[in-house]
């Protein structure tokens, strides 16, 4: 069973992930990872954070020589900010005085470090967070509910990627399909794997110029009006073979837990599987995908599915959608209440994204990975990529001629 976790706040030391059950003799070293972290920090309209973060990778653990060894996975990424945020975050106790709003540096940054967050932001996880764990202020609450976690998504989910393509073929691509108002034209082409390279150049990882360009007018008339923005993400996984997840029980099936995979990311507030809302909306003989022999194996007229049927894999491209809703730290800042005072008070507003869509887009993919990687180890065990690889063959040549 694939299964992962990570550790770590935003302004902590670092960030931690594991991956549990990846099978030896995976190829993988450090720059893959760096080179997926890299891509998650492009993007239009982020914030001054992504401009000197390094995401600094470690593998603390799994990995010898270039290859798995069968054993949990550990990566490490360094937060760069680190220093200026040794005293806040330290794990141990330290000396009260350094703590003081004014410790006397004089440095304006610091007081604001150490002043406690007491104006909930409206849209983050502040004030519920407060309330659930009995703080009197947000900083330990937003320190783990930061998107920065998805560094680690990100580095786990290269794991996974990599576990997909090795043993099965997949790959994958991740792409922005609208942010605010501005949308891809409905007749707009997919992108494949092949046009990573293109859409990590593009601004906001758009797969149509044209679309490119008004999205990043959009974000920039946003930030000028002090603003943010929310979108909508598209993954497609290529060569997915059929069969993974199940029907027999809803928690194994696979467009419930791509679903709560993506959902799962922060600021996520919609999914779509395929078509999904649209299809709703269309007859049932204009929403299903007929079956027809074509190159001598069965196929699809059309995707609207976006590859899953009953809960399963049916070997079409996998495509899903998330939408994730505009950045809750708007700088014009939301109405809050003081919770130190109960007066009405604005919103916490340091430093921010304007919209965080084209990273949603790269986390979207890594949690995409996650899932499917752990569907088909599920599907087909081994504790080696050889024999995972040897057992997909299996499967898929005891399939009979008729029903290929
Ligand atoms: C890549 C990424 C970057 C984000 N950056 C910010 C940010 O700079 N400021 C912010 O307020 N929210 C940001 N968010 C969203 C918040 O983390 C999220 O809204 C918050 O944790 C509350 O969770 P919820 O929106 O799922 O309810 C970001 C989300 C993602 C996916
Ligand atoms: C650090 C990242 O995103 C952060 C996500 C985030 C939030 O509230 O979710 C708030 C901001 O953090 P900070 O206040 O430290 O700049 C973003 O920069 C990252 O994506 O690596």
């Amino acid at each position: 069973m694939l299964r992962w976790t990570t550790a770590g706040e935003s302004h902590g030391p670092a960030l931690v992930g594991v991956l549990e059950g990846v099978p030896a003799g995976l190829e993988m070293t450090s720059a893959h990872i760096r080179e997926a972290l890299a891509r998650r920090r492009l993007g239009h309209g982020r914030g001054a954070r992504m401009r000197f973060e390094q995401d600094e990778v470690r593998l603390l653990g799994g990995v010898r020589h270039g290859l798995t060894m069968g054993g949990p996975v550990a990566i490490e990424i360094a937060n760069s900010e680190w220093p200026k945020w040794e005293t806040v975050m330290a794990a141990d106790p330290v000396p009260p005085e350094s703590l003081l709003v004014d410790a006397g540096t004089g440095d304006e940054r610091e007081v604001a470090r150490n002043r406690p967050l007491t104006r909930p932001r409206p849209g983050h996880a502040d004030l519920v967070g407060m309330q659930k764990y009995a703080l009197d202020e947000a900083r330990p609450v937003l320190e783990r509910a930061s998107a920065r976690e998805t560094a680690a998504r990100v580095a786990l989910g290269t794991v996974a990627a990599r576990v997909l393509e090795q043993v099965a073929g997949v790959r994958l691509v991740s792409h922005v399909v609208q942010i605010g108002p501005v949308s891809v034209p409905e007749d707009a082409s997919l992108p494949s794997p092949d046009d990573v390279a293109a859409l990590d150049g593009d601004p906001v990882r758009c797969f149509h110029d044209e679309t490119s360009a008004a999205m990043v007018a959009e974000i920039d008339a946003c930030q000028k009006d002090g603003d943010t923005l929310g979108g909508v993400v598209e993954v497609v996984a290529y060569g997915v073979p059929p069969g993974l997840g199940s029907y027999v029980s809803g928690d194994r099936r696979l467009d419930g837990r791509l679903a709560g995979a993506l959902m799962s990311i922060q600021a996520v507030k919609g999914v779509e599987v395929g078509d999904g809302f649209r299809t709703a909306g269309r007859r049932g003989s204009a929403a299903h995908d007929e079956i027809v022999r074509s190159d001598d194996r069965l196929t699809r007229a059309t995707n609207r599915a976006g590859g899953t049927e009953g809960g399963m894999s049916n070997g079409e491209p996998l495509r899903v959608r998330a939408a994730l809703k505009p950045i809750s730290t708007v700088p014009r800042a939301l109405a809050t209440v003081d919770v130190a005072t109960g007066e009405p008070a604005r919103a916490i507003h340091q430093r921010s994204d304007v919209c965080a869509v084209p990273p949603g887009a790269v986390v979207a993919e890594a949690m995409v990975a996650l899932v499917l990687a752990q569907a088909l180890l599920e599907k087909v065990g081994g504790d080696s990529v050889a024999e995972s690889t040897r057992n997909l063959r299996a499967y898929l040549d005891a399939i009979p001629e008729a029903m290929r």
